[in-house]
């Protein structure tokens, strides 16, 4: 199991990385992997931070989570001799210093600029090759730097995208326990657990989740921590990826513009349940409460690409057993889409 050494979350965090830094005692070769806008809300004041303890600090703009961009880092990585990574922004960034600094043998350090999913904690990494986006396997940051200022200043879309990302480990979790009573899946309890009762006390906490609030993003970041605890301890991302994260990946490959992941896998999470036989009108009703969306329509993707994706959903991952089973029917997904009300 690897799990991060130090997890921060808090006020004026940023002004602690450098302390951290020394701390685990990472080098004096520094490369921060950011994105155009999150480097002037958050990259360019850790470079500065890291600058003034004498640490070389370089800074590179990401667009894409691209294998081609991995590689990309890692040959600036070598070109500079880093000793080690920071990702700082959104999932995309961090996902490309996780993945580079683990293909460079160095340690990588998390700095999330928003609370949009649980990559910001876990050993996985999504990276776009041969057109796939599920996530493969990565090194767990040495370090997660959670600035609750920062984060309560993203766009309140992005929190609430976290909080789908963390209610959807209900039917992973489900997914989970059903194959392994089925095909024997090597399955951990503790980590099922823990998924499990992450997402409830996120549910339960539904109506504390608000704009602007640091007291939120608290609430929001340690249930991502949790998530991204839980995929550590199982070594894979089953505890949080099941047929409501099929989905999603699905909705990438067919949508013209899909959503957020969370938003995504937020409204398979409600369709997943409705197969799993489970209160998804519950589901549903936490999801609304927080502000996330519930339908095709608040998604912005037309009914059309959602019943395609649930058609297709069980081919994202074809070895990974779920309630999708050989697949759904046409005529069985619009009956589940038409009931929960996500397509009208
Ligand atoms: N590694 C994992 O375990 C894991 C888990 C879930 C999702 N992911 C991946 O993460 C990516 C999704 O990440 P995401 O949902 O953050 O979307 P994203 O990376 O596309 O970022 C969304 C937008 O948020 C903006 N943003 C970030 N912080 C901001 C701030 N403080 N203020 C204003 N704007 C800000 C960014 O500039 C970006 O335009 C996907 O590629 C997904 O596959 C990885
Ligand atoms: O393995 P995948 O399906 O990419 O899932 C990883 C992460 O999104 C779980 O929240
Ligand atoms: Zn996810």
């Amino acid at each position: 199991m690897q799990l991060p050494r130090d997890v921060l979350v808090g006020s004026d965090m940023l002004g602690k990385v450098s302390d951290v830094c020394s701390d685990l005692q990472l080098g004096r070769n520094a490369l921060i992997v950011t994105g155009q806008k999150t480097r002037d809300i958050a990259g360019i004041k850790v470079a500065e931070e890291l600058e003034e303890t004498g640490i070389n600090v370089q800074i590179h703009v990401s667009g894409s989570a691209s294998m081609e961009e991995v590689e990309n880092v890692m040959e600036i990585a070598r070109e500079m001799d880093t000793d080690f990574l920071l990702g700082v922004g959104s999932g995309k960034s961090i996902d490309v210093a996780k993945l580079a600094a683990t293909r460079h043998n160095v340690p990588f350090l998390s700095i999330p600029t928003a609370a949009s999913h649980d990559g910001i904690v876990s050993s996985r990494a999504s990276i776009t090759h041969n057109g796939e986006t599920t996530s493969i396997q990565a090194s767990a940051p040495m370090a997660v730097i959670a600035d609750t200022e920062v984060i309560a200043k993203a766009p309140f879309r992005l929190l609430a995208a976290g909080c789908g990302d963390i209610i959807s480990n209900c039917t992973a979790v489900l997914d989970w326990q059903l194959a392994h009573r089925l095909q024997n899946v090597a399955f951990s309890e503790y980590a099922a657990a823990l998924a499990s009762m992450t997402a409830n006390i996120l549910i339960e906490s539904a109506d504390s989740i608000k704009p602007d609030l640091e007291s939120s993003v608290r609430i929001v970041v340690k249930a991502l921590v949790s998530s991204g605890v839980a995929m550590s301890i199982a070594g894979s991302s089953r505890p949080a990826s099941g047929s409501e994260h099929m989905f999603s990946h699905a909705l990438n490959r067919i949508a013209p513009n899909p959503a957020l992941h969370g938003e995504q896998c937020g409204i398979g999470t409600i369709l997943m349940m409705y197969l799993h036989g489970g209160d998804w009108k519950e589901i549903r009703d936490a999801l609304r409460i927080i502000g996330a969306p519930t339908t095709a329509h608040e998604l912005g993707i037309e009914d059309k690409y959602i019943l395609q994706a649930l058609v297709e959903s069980h081919k994202i991952r074809p070895e990974r057993y779920t309630i999708l089973g050989t697949g759904i029917t046409p005529d069985a997904a619009e009956v589940v889409a038409r009931t929960t009300g996500v397509i009208s």
